[in-house]
């Protein structure tokens, strides 16, 4: 037996010094061929493009993109060329860069080589003066009026909105039977009622925000389809027709402000600080100057919002000692506010709530729901030898670093302890860095502990019998509160739906919704894939 248990263990040893070696030697041969391109080209007097395979004419790599995991696709290449290398995907040569140093240059250090690039129908659909799609003097004026609007100070105001559309989003999602309401369809309505209060205050009629829902949502489903603008029954086409009515919306909106203030505006939202902001020479932005702005900032809060949220509620489900200890400094506020009678405040989401601050910092690595973005070259530019030639699309990949073991320890692991150190300068971007990092971020967190705040001081999870029947899925939901249990605890979690029937996906446990949408053409099927993919994940868990 000794001698069995003393073999076992020399292979797993041998095992494990076998597997060190390879991805020593792997990183090594990855190094040398980055090296050897980049003599050739010094020897020859010219800069050589990053290694790596442009793939087939017109198709470059796009089919081997999409008929595999990307991670897989992304991490192959990696492994094969370095963390700087050239692939040509969706119709684009393009340069994919995987360490802090490189996303720095081409987002902080010379980001004004690098601008902003979306496909032309998305521009289209969100409004192409949208500060997303611009750099230079303009960006920098409405970047500032976004910013300020988006600050402490306004936050500080914000906070009783913030906790009203917690609450009432709450009560709507505990009235819901099974199947009416998953999730991150939930955190969606959340996260539009904030995205109307911070941007239109307090005041908006409630047709009017009906109707500003209805089409955003119509908008939001065309937005990830093939782009046929002559055919009316496309959803893209629908989608179209939708913008133009929002743009309407708005500038009904805009028009009454200015008849009711007296070109005098209020100062106590985002759409009349956009109407106040003005250039050097005193000229103030254009009505589809603001339009586009103010739905730019409303997209870009959304989903990324509702997503986070979605994937905390998991976390917090699937880690029962958590849960506690959130809860325990939760009730702590709890308990402060006189038993939630008094309202929550800006200082006790600052101060009071370090440990779901850490599950919020973990979550967003883990899920990495902006996986990356792209810039453009405006010209040649060089990089570490290498040639980014003008035109070229460049692809930081924030979920890369954020699950590479260079930079986080057993990066599969959720561990929200983790970040009670700083991670290392640059390899933790989940908003993104440099003039166009997200200025919403403090607007996403206060909302994530709020809902957080509300949901364990007042609901408690609960596995619901149907949830296990076959052909559902379990996911987090409303149940609805037994009126037996003791007031005040935890969440209510165990609704079952009904997998509607979608194409299957072929993502990793920490896949997300944001980047379903973008691998699949249908906005519907991208929420259905992120509900299957994360309920199948945790299904095999279970079993294992
Ligand atoms: C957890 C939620 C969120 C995440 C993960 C997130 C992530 C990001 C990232 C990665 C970028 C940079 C994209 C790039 O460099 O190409 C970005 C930009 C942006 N985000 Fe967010 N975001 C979130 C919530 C919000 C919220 C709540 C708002 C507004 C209320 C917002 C407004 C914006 C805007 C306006 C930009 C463009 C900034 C510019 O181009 O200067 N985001 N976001």
């Amino acid at each position: 037996m000794a001698f069995f248990l003393s073999a076992a263990f020399v292979y797993v040893v041998s095992l494990v010094l076998l597997l060190l070696l390879g991805a020593t030697r792997r990183r090594r041969r990855a190094r040398a061929a980055a090296k050897t391109t980049r003599a050739a080209g010094q020897a020859q007097g010219r800069l050589m493009l990053p290694p790596g395979s442009l793939g087939l004419p017109f198709l470059g790599e796009t089919l081997q993109l999409y008929s595999q995991n990307p991670k897989i696709f992304f991490a192959s290449r990696l492994k094969r060329y370095g963390a700087v290398f050239k692939t040509h995907v969706l119709g684009c040569p393009c340069v994919v860069v995987a360490s802090p140093e490189a996303a720095r240059t081409v987002l902080v250090s010379r980001a004004h080589l690098f601008r902003p690039t979306y496909p032309p129908s998305k521009e289209r659909m969100i409004g192409p003066q949208a500060l997303f799609f611009h750099q230079g003097d303009y960006h920098l004026r409405v970047r500032r009026a976004v910013q300020g609007w988006l600050g402490p100070d306004a936050l500080r105001a914000l906070v009783p909105d913030v906790e009203a559309a917690v609450a009432s989003t709450l009560r709507w999602w505990e009235g819901r039977r099974d199947g009416e309401a998953s999730t991150f369809h939930t955190m969606k309505r959340l996260t539009f009622e904030v995205g109307v209060a911070t941007i239109f205050g307090r005041g908006m009629p409630e047709h009017v925000k009906e109707e500003l829902r209805r089409n955003y949502y119509i908008v939001e489903r065309g937005y990830n389809c093939f782009p046929v603008p002559v055919v009316p029954w496309t959803r893209y086409s629908q989608a179209i027709k939708a913008r133009k009515r929002l743009g309407a919306i708005l500038s009904g909106i805009m028009s009454e402000l200015r008849a009711r203030g007296g070109g005098d505006l209020g100062d106590d939202d985002l759409l009349s600080t956009l109407m106040r902001c003005r250039d050097d020479g005193g000229a103030a932005l254009s009505d589809d100057q603001v339009a586009d702005n103010a739905l730019g900032v409303l997209f870009a809060a959304q989903d990324t919002t509702a997503s986070v949220l979605t994937w905390v509620l998991k976390f917090l489900h699937d880690y029962p000692k958590l849960l506690e200890a959130v809860k325990a400094e939760q009730m702590a506020v709890y308990e402060e506010n006189d038993g939630g009678r008094l309202p929550l405040t800006w200082a006790q989401t600052r101060t009071m709530m370090p440990m779901t601050n850490l599950v919020i910092l973990e979550s967003l690595r883990m899920a990495s729901i902006i996986a990356f973005t792209f810039r453009e070259a405006i010209e040649d530019v060089e990089y570490e030898g290498f040639l980014i030639p003008k035109g070229w699309k460049v692809m930081p990949l924030f979920r890369y670093m954020h699950h590479s073991p260079e930079y986080f320890e057993d990066p599969h692991k959720f561990d929200p302890s983790r970040f009670m150190v700083a991670p290392k300068a640059g390899t933790f971007l989940p908003f993104g860095s440099g003039v166009h990092a997200c200025p919403g971020n403090d607007l996403a967190k206060l909302e994530i502990l709020v809902l957080v705040h509300r949901l364990v001081t007042n609901y408690r999870y609960v596995s619901s019998p149907a949830a296990a029947a076959p052909g559902r899925a379990r996911g987090p939901g409303p149940a609805k509160r037994d009126r037996s249990d003791p007031p005040c605890v935890a969440c209510s979690l165990g609704l079952g739906y009904q997998i509607p029937p979608v194409p299957r996906v072929t993502f990793d446990a920490f896949s997300s919704y944001s980047s379903a949408s973008f691998w699949f053409v249908d906005a519907d099927a991208g929420v259905a894939c992120f509900v299957i993919d994360y309920w199948q994940v945790a299904g095999d868990r279970a079993e294992r």
